[in-house]
């Protein structure tokens, strides 16, 4: 299971060392939360912060990755591209041609993914399962932070996993995943997991990501 921090619930005063504490930490991807307040009712931040983070994430290998909670997303593609996102996903709710955006993004020469909501069913992402490198399923109403992991979204993660076959298609989950939650999110066949209150809260860093590891299973250095 990669891990996805979300800058979302970072201390924006202090952005740059937390993500260069939790690039430094093993984390794989670095998931950056755009909100415009239309699409959600939250506004949070455009393709500066995505820009200011370039470096850091070439710095420790991480990969870029801009989750557009906004409409028209097509807009502004050409912008979080030349901003330096590696992956660019957008809501198959937000624009009623997710496929042109989806061609537009890998024009930009950038990875593409596409996000539904809790309540969007599979069937609005099923024809393009060949074409995007991921498939982003929230996990909370998507707008803020610090909300609950909504169980039954998990049996749509397992028919995802069943649909993609052997496509090497990434299966990210968004919100409320925690060391509670996540072993359920990789068993239901998640690949990729975004994490924000668990890993930008009042633990440190480190001490949040060790903590994900072990709740997978996995290998942490030095515990
Ligand atoms: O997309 C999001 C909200 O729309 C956030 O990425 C998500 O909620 C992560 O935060 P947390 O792990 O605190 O739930």
């Amino acid at each position: 299971m990669r891990l996805a921090p979300s800058i979302l619930t970072a201390d924006f005063a202090r952005l740059g060392e937390q993500v260069a504490t939790a690039c430094a930490a093993g984390i794989d991807w670095i998931h950056l939360d755009v909100m415009d307040g239309r699409f959600v009712p939250n506004i949070s931040f455009g393709p500066l912060v995505v820009r200011a983070l370039r470096p850091l994430a070439d710095q420790y290998g991480a990969l870029l990755d801009a989750h557009l909670m906004i409409v028209e997303p097509e807009r502004y593609l050409a912008d979080f591209a030349a901003a330096g996102a590696d992956l660019i996903t957008v809501h198959a709710e937000a624009t009623p041609h997710v496929h042109r955006a989806v061609q537009m993004i890998h024009n930009l020469g950038k990875k593409a993914g596409v996000a539904i909501n809790p309540a969007t069913p599979l069937s609005m992402v099923e024809e393009l399962i060949d074409q995007v490198e991921l498939i982003l399923l929230m996990t909370v109403n998507p707008g803020f932070g610090g909300q609950t992991l909504i169980p039954s979204v998990l049996a749509k993660v397992q028919r995802l996993r069943t649909l993609l076959g052997d496509r090497p298609v990434e299966i990210m989950v968004d919100g409320g995943v925690n060391p509670t939650t996540i072993a359920a999110c990789a068993t239901a066949g998640a690949t990729v997991a975004v994490v924000g209150s668990a890993v930008f809260g009042p633990q440190p860093i480190p001490d949040a990501i060790s903590e994900l590891r072990i709740a997978l299973g996995e290998a942490v250095p030095g515990k």
